[in-house]
């Protein structure tokens, strides 16, 4: 266990929620295409106490000089000659594979042997030089194949699966075709990327293959479901999606091949390669991520185009990943009416060297002009509801204040001591977590087995104590979120705390840290203009972190200590007026227990950057879930706040008057008025 904690980042620092607490699968497996990857293991090193500093390209380059070893410069990663080679296996392979076979990670240092496959952390490899530890030089190679029950299910799978052209009846076959949007994919097409169709479940079948050995190491299953007047698919992989890191596509691309087009899902990577015979890959778990552990095997191509899909969420991910990738050598199509996804393009029958020939380069100057920007501001007007963001599931008021939750904000959080915050905010981060938003946590207060207990009792809406049959399943379900947590404990500094996000950004694409809270950032100053002064300094940088990273910074803030029976206002927020300054959002948890008894709470938006519109609305706290969605049948409703005199009242769809008491403090807030949104949330 300990090579995951120690090759992902410094021990301590970034933990995904599996490793630390519920690993009933063991070892994660492989993290890369190919057949399964061995780690380097030498004798486990203690708990540091002082996390580790990350590594600089130039210092990994510093100490490659310093030791004599001979390195290439590539688009993400150094090549250098591997010290994990065995004699045999040099003997084996030709002198051009065999030398500068080993990919170091020029952000990370995380190294991987593309021969022996053995891979771990730049420390494993400083200390595999110099020879420390336990005979490291020889290295220690612990082949991890993959869990025997996937195997099995795998070979299982596979050997029922057959090619479509093989189906019996030609009404299943085609049914099968226009379900996948396949009419206009040759049996050719399937066969070059040995696609197949499970027929009990309805499903094509892409098998992931080891480069090579072609030896079969996963499968994605797709299944199509019809909905409405649309088709909704559903994917399943084995092994699961956190370690699923087929680039589908990978055995049909040659050494010499300099220029790939990468796709989100392999039906586009299909109808791509069809159309215009180019090599292509499809990412394992398309926009959601791009896994820093794939880049050795992009290395060899001097142009890559980035045609992910056709929505916004697209076009954000693939300037997200050009950034990985080195966008001096990326380009990317950008999604439109005459540019959709790759299938639907040979469906419409497109051109397609015309979309690649357009496509945008990704490397921008520092200073552009509208002509350049004016592509981009078109897309926003014209997909209004995606540029909100992601909207919440649980709660619809939270949407129709906020509108959604958007990339590259500050959202700041508060609330009295002890009335909620931390439960409020676990569900807000949950909901948008299930829906695909790669989380981080930084929960420097309550231990994160305790914040996974409340996360895990909101996710399943009920108490687990009562239930414990029902554990595995719930577990394993929530092991499946892109969710993870930083180790910090108690006081941090600033600096690590950034620098942990700025790798938890790198390595697992996180579109959105929570951090709980801010006070544990301040240090021990005792001075009160010095607390506000490193407070500010703090806030400052995790504005500019969320800007400089597109990702959503929602930070949790104490408010002043004022009396108990007032009500918090922006304000109340502790510190200078710069945290409300620097937010794009605030949010107040309103603790009206005096007034209304305990258990009812209310969250004011008393500020909103992205359109202005403010209010308050009730939250019923349900103790055996945890949870502050709303009841369906409650009463309660969204005031909108339309000037400083005065809450509106939306009408519930009942029509009844709501039970939500005229708020005397939100009323003095200072905030601006706003034409109601007419658009219901869903
Ligand atoms: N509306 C509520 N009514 C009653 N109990 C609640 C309510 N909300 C949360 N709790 C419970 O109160 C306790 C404290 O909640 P939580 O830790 O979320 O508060 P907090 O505001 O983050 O605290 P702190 O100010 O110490 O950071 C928890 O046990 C939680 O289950």
């Amino acid at each position: 266990m300990w090579v995951l904690l120690r090759s992902g980042y410094p021990l301590r620092i970034l933990l995904p929620l599996r490793g630390e607490w519920m690993s009933r699968r063991g070892l994660p497996r492989s993290l890369v295409p190919g057949p399964p990857r061995r780690r380097y293991r030498k004798e486990a090193l203690p708990a540091l106490d002082v996390p580790v500093l990350p590594v600089t390209t130039t210092e990994i380059r510093q100490y490659l000089r310093a030791h004599g070893i001979p390195f290439q410069d590539g688009h993400s990663c150094l090549r250098a000659p591997s010290p994990f080679v065995g004699a045999s296996q040099l003997k084996d392979q030709t002198s051009a594979t065999t030398s500068f076979n080993l990919f170091i990670d020029k952000t990370t240092g995380r190294f991987l042997c593309m021969t022996s496959l053995a891979e771990g952390s730049w420390e494993d490899f400083q200390a595999s030089v110099e020879g420390r530890g336990d005979g490291a030089r020889e290295g220690v190679l612990l082949s991890e194949a993959p869990e025997a029950e996937d195997s099995e299910e795998v070979r299982r799978i596979w050997d029922r699966a057959i090619p479509l052209w093989e189906l019996p009846e030609p009404e299943e076959a085609h049914l099968a075709r226009v379900m996948f949007g396949l009419t206009k994919v040759t049996d050719d097409t399937l066969r070059h990327f040995s696609v197949r169709y499970l027929r009990p479940a309805r499903s094509l079948v892409f098998p992931w293959f080891s480069p090579g050995s072609l030896r079969l190491r996963g499968l994605k299953l797709l299944g199509a479901e019809g909905q409405g007047d649309g088709v909704h698919y559903v994917e399943t992989t084995i092994p699961r999606p956190g370690a699923y890191h087929n680039l589908f596509g990978l055995p049909l691309i040659t050494r010499r091949d300099v220029e790939v087009v990468l796709t989100s899902r392999e039906l586009d990577s299909l109808a791509l390669n069809q159309s215009t015979g180019l090599p292509t890959l499809a990412l394992p778990r398309g926009t959601a991520c791009l896994p820093p552990a794939l880049l050795p095997y992009l290395e060899q191509f001097r142009r890559i185009v980035l045609w992910l899909g056709d929505d916004l969420r697209s076009w954000e991910a693939a300037k997200l990943f050009a950034r990985k990738l080195n966008p001096k050598r990326c380009s990317l199509v950008r999604p439109g009416d005459h540019q959709p996804r790759p299938l639907e393009a040979l469906n419409r029958g497109l051109n397609f060297s015309r979309i690649l020939r357009t496509a945008l380069p990704a490397w921008h100057k520092s200073i552009v002009s509208f002509r350049q920007l004016r592509e981009e501001v078109l897309g926003e007007l014209s997909n209004v509801e995606q540029v909100a963001g992601i909207r919440w599931g649980r709660f619809p008021d939270l949407n129709r204040l906020l509108k959604g939750h958007r990339k590259g904000e500050l959202t700041v959080f508060t609330g009295p001591t002890g009335s909620g915050k931390t439960t409020f905010i676990s569900e807000y981060a949950l909901d948008l977590c299930t829906q695909g938003v790669n989380t981080l946590w930084g929960s420097f207060e309550i231990s994160n087995v305790r914040l996974a207990r409340v996360m895990l009792t909101q996710f399943a809406v009920g108490r687990l104590e009562d239930q414990l049959d029902k554990y595995d399943e719930w577990a394993d379900r929530f092991e499946d979120l892109p969710l993870y947590f930083m180790t910090f404990h108690g006081q941090q500094s600033i600096r690590t705390v950034i620098d942990t996000m700025q790798h938890a950004v790198y390595v697992y694409d996180i579109c959105h840290v929570v951090i709980d809270n801010l006070q544990f950032m301040m240090g021990h100053e005792q001075l009160s203009t010095d607390r506000i002064a490193a407070q500010d300094y703090i806030v400052g940088a995790f504005r500019k972190f969320a800007t400089d990273n597109s990702c959503h910074v929602t930070l949790v803030i104490h408010p002043r200590k004022e009396d108990d029976d007032k009500e918090l206002q922006t304000a109340s927020i502790f510190g200078s007026a710069k945290a409300s300054q620097e937010a794009d959002n605030v949010l107040i948890l309103q603790d009206r227990k005096l007034v209304t008894g305990p258990g009812k709470r209310y969250l004011q938006v008393s500020k909103n950057r992205f359109d202005g519109d403010i209010g308050v609305f009730p939250l019923e706290f349900n103790k055996s879930s945890l949870t502050f969605s709303i009841p369906p049948k409650s009463k309660a409703r969204l005031k909108k706040i339309k000037d400083d005199n005065e809450l509106v009242a939306k009408k519930p769809s009942s029509g009844k008057k709501g039970a939500v008491p005229q708020n005397s403090q939100t009323s003095q807030a200072p905030i601006s008025s706003q034409a109601d949104p007419s658009k219901p949330s869903r």
